[in-house]
Order: structure tokens, then sequence, then C-alpha cells
């Protein structure tokens, strides 16, 4: 293992051979103008930390905090680095990390190993940072992007093990910075895309694609605004056929509207210096979220030595092809595939999209199994029914009625068998579709098991049974003698006004008749008077 025993020599080899392939894929895309800087192209590059979603640490028996708990109390004395603590490795972590390098097609290594990054800093207790930076535990790989993005796959170049550093909080008033281990030691997968990405929206679809992926199999939060994804962005550009320009870094940046953005900017900022004959110095940036600018944390030449060497007390991870396939063959659905299958069922892209974003935005459970969500719901609903059926009474009706309380599909109190019942007694004709929503918008507000037919009685909403239609024909002559004026205008021809005849007559039954059957009587009363 070339790193191990010379990180330096494996360090060598990448730098030779990583633009080299950048300028293989370079040259692959189709080139697209965009009109927001003609003539040029956009690069970016993409390293996402994701905060890996175990109850432990990674090296530690600490537990895993969520921002906002007491300070310094999720702390052993190796996440404090006191002398004489040892690093253990924990497994699952390890089995996370694979479970992402399988979903984003990436080769898991037999032999990974950790090395030492060091810099002083006060949020690193030990002063280093444990990382599989030179020999990661999986390389290569891909994310395909949705068709919005024209289908773009984006190459990932490894996928890393390494430790969480600890939060400085910086009291201005008083002068001191304040440090909080909790954080201190939690295990992170780094995530290294190629360079393949052309765009902010590119980059931003990325992200988001990565994040509903993390969630899926269970690695991550992929919460941004709680800081469990974060990303530094590389941003170059180059005139169209040209070779790639200088990157410069954004770091930490927390939301995929101000990765947009600060890329945006970035690329204005290039562009400027470009055009006016300077050059662009490889530079490590900071993002102003106020001013909506980059601004310069450090050059190249400032950028720290950091002193990788293999950490002494970790041996190299082996991983057998047994344990690998162990944790492939218990992969969950991947967003991709649950989107062909809700596809192959009948449903539109759009239609599938609002079930799996239902989802994406849905809390995982600590044991990596996701709650039962919006397509497990809509799966249990189709069973046996119209998938056309279900997707339109759970989208339309039931996310509607939710949406409009301003409750989340969390809050759902209709079971899937309740809503199996509604639609089958709408289907069956038991119930008017108006009448159905009327039901669901009854069992949404009242939050009440009992089954929807008992509920329909209750309420007077079951269709009448009026097998020989003399209820109906009354209420259409009812109709017909309370709006004479609209009987007119049909009767000269102005169809439309037979809608408000319609209506009327829906009213008086309480909406408990079918508009086409209602239209049918009607056409024949008004044709024989
Ligand atoms: N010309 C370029 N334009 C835009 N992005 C680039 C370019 N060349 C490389 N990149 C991207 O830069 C990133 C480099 O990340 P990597 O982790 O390998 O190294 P690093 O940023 O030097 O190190 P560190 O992990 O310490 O930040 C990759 O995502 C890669 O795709
Ligand atoms: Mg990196
Ligand atoms: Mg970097």
């Amino acid at each position: 293992m070339i790193a191990r025993q010379c990180p330096w020599r494996a360090r060598q080899l990448q730098q030779l051979w990583r633009p080299l392939r950048s300028k293989r894929l370079h040259s692959e895309r189709a080139v697209r103008e965009d009109k927001r800087w003609p003539g040029w192209e956009v690069v970016v590059g993409i390293e996402v930390h994701a905060q890996i979603k175990s109850r432990r640490k990674l090296f530690s028996d600490a537990l895993t905090s969520k921002p906002g708990e007491k300070p310094n109390s999720f702390v052993t004395c190796y996440d404090a680095a006191l002398p004489g603590t040892l690093p253990t490795l924990n497994p699952k972590c390890v089995e996370l990390a694979i479970r992402t390098a399988i979903a984003l097609n990436a080769q898991v290594q037999p032999r990974s190993a950790f090395d030492r990054k060091h810099y002083f800093y006060s949020d690193l207790p030990a002063g280093y940072q444990i990382t599989q930076r030179y020999v990661p535990f999986a390389k290569g790989g891909h994310l395909d992007l949705s068709s919005s993005c024209d289908n773009l796959r984006v190459g990932i170049t490894q996928i890393q093990l390494e430790q969480d550093t600890a939060k400085s909080i910086f009291d201005t008033r008083r002068g001191i910075t304040q440090v909080d281990l909790n954080r201190a030691g939690s295990g992170l997968v780094e995530i290294v895309s190629e360079p393949d990405m052309r765009s902010p929206e590119e980059a931003g679809n990325y992200v988001r694609t990565l994040q509903a992926m993390l969630r899926a199999v269970g690695a991550s939060d992929g919460n941004m605004e709680l800081g469990s994804l974060r990303c530094d962005v590389n941003v170059s550009v180059n005139k169209h056929g040209h070779p790639l320009g200088t990157r410069c870094e954004i770091k930490n940046l927390n939301s995929v509207k101000f990765m947009m953005i600060a890329i945006t900017s970035e690329v204005f900022r290039h562009i400027d210096l470009l055009e006016r004959g300077q050059t662009v110095s490889q530079e490590t940036r900071g993002f102003d979220e106020v001013k909506a600018e980059t601004f310069k944390l450090r050059s190249k030449e400032d950028s720290p030595d950091y002193r990788y060497i293999p950490d002494p007390n970790l041996p190299p991870l082996l991983l057998s092809p047994e344990y690998i396939d162990c944790v492939r063959r218990s992969m969950p659905e991947l967003p991709q595939e649950t989107r062909a299958r809700l596809m192959s069922m009948g449903l539109t892209e759009q239609e599938a999209e609002v079930l799996m974003a239902v989802d994406a935005g849905r809390e995982v459970r600590f044991d990596g199994e996701p709650a039962k969500g919006a397509v497990q719901y809509f799966d249990c609903l189709a069973q046996g029914r119209s998938a056309k059926a279900a997707v339109n009474w759970m989208i339309h009706e039931l996310l509607g009625q939710l949406a409009a309380r301003k409750e989340t599909f969390s809050d759902n109190p209709v079971s899937v068998e309740q809503m199996g019942e509604l639609v089958d007694m709408v289907q069956n004709g038991k119930i008017t579709g108006k009448s159905g929503k009327a039901l669901l918008r009854h069992m949404v507000t009242s939050r009440s098991t009992a089954s929807p037919s008992i509920l329909a009685k209750e309420l007077g909403l079951l269709a009448i049974s009026d097998d020989d239609g003399s209820l109906l024909k009354n209420w259409c002559l009812e109709a017909i003698e309370a709006l004479p004026e609209e009987v007119q205008k049909v009767r000269h021809g102005n169809i439309k006004v037979m809608n408000r005849i319609i209506g009327k007559v829906m009213q008086l039954s309480g909406g408990r008749v079918k508009a086409g059957d209602v239209r049918q009587m009607l056409e024949v009363l008004l044709r024989k008077s």
C-alpha cells in the first residue's frame, strides 16, 4: 500500500493523474452556450462532507449529538484528546459509509488506511484530524442526475471516512472563543466529485440528488441547515474549447441556494479578472451571505502544510468481499429505482417526484430504517387498486387537505386502510367523488379512526339508492323550475349554462348524485318539454 509506506509518493501520483482525467471528461461534454456568460464555460467540482447517522462517534464510544444539546456533554477522554487514549473504529460508521459507496456505484477497496492531517486550531483538540485522503475506502463511481439536467452523470473521484471537528463559538462582545466538543470525532464521509458540473443549477441538482440518496440509504440526515451536510465548491472558468481554468475553492457552504449564488458570483469574479487581462490565482475562499460575494481566506502559497502521516494507532481497514456483499444485499431501494418503479406502475414523473419529495424532507430514524413514508403509503394503497386513482387521491386530496391545514405528511391521521376503503367506495359508486372529498376532509379534521363507510352513513354522504331514477328526476324537475332563464338559454343552444342547472341539482341532492347522471337526465327532460 503506497500511501501507508510513502504518502508523499501517493500524493505525487494523484497530482499527475487528476488533471489528465479532468481534461478527458471536459472534452466529452457537448458545449452549450450559457447566456449569462457567453463564450465562457463554467466548471464545478464539489467536496461534500456528510455527517454519518450512527449513534456513536467514529473512533470513540461517545454518543453523537444534535446541535442545541448541552455543550461538552457528549465527550469521552479520547474526543478531548487526553494523552493515553486510543481510537477504536466504529463498525456502524463503516457500514453506512459502504452503503453510500455502493449507492454511488463506487468500488469499495479491500484495503484502505487512515492518515493524520495536522493543523492547529481551537476546534481540533488533538492537533490533527484522522482522514483517508490518500488511501480512501472507495474510489470511482458516479451519480446520475434527473432528467431536468439532461440525464447528466457526475463522476465520483473518491469517498473517504474522516473525523468531524469540534465547534468554535465566537463571543465578539467578550472577545473570547468557546469550544464545544460535542461534535468532535463524529464520523463524516467526504464524497469528492469530478469537475463534471457546468452551471450553478447542475451543482444544485447534484447536491439535492446526493442528499436524497444519503437519506434513502440511511447514511446521513443530509440536513444542510443543521450542518449535517456541508459543501466545499471548486469553481473555474475557461473559454470554450480551452483547457480547464484555475480553480478556487469556496469553503463550508450550508445551503443549496447560497451555494448556487456563491458559484454565480465566483464565476463573474473569474471572468471579470480574465477579461481585464489578469489571472485567477488558486485560492480558498469564504462566502459572505449578506453581500452575496466570496472573499479570500488564503492563497495556495499560504495554504498550510498538513504534514500527513499514517496514523500509528490505526491498522489498515480491511474489508472482505463477503462483508461488502452482505451490505450490498441489505441495501434499500435507491431514489432512481423508486422513481423508475413508480413510473412503471403508470405514474407520471411529476407524480413520482411529488411522493418522493414528501419523503426527502423526512427524518430517518437512528437505526437507518426510514419511518413509513409517502412512497410506502402509496405502495400499500395501490395494492389491488388502480395506481392512478390511488395517486390522485393521495396527491390532490390527502396531501392537499394536509397542506391546507399547514400540516405535513407525518401528521397524516388517515390510515392506509381507511384511505383504501374511501377510494373503493368512490370507485364502486357508493359515494360520489364530491362526497368522498368531503368525507376525507372530515377524517383529516376529526382524526377519526372509524371506517369511512360508517362515517359516510353518519354524515349522510352515502350515494342515494335510486334504482328507478325517480329521486334524480324530481331534483332535476325542481331545478328546471327554479332556473327558467337558464333553461331558456340552454334551449337556445347555450350549452355552457347547463352547468349551472347541474350545480343546482347537486345542491338539492347534497352532492350525492353523479354529475354525469344529472346531465343525462336533464338532457332527456329538456328535450321532452
Ligand atoms: N479546474 C477545476 N475546476 C473546478 N473544479 C475542479 C477543477 N479541478 C479539480 N476540481 C475539483 O476540486 C476538488 C478537489 O478536491 P480534493 O478533495 O481532491 O482536493 P483539495 O480540495 O485540494 O483538498 P482538501 O480535501 O484538503 O480540500 C474536486 O471536487 C475536483 O473535481
Ligand atoms: Mg477534499
Ligand atoms: Mg478541497
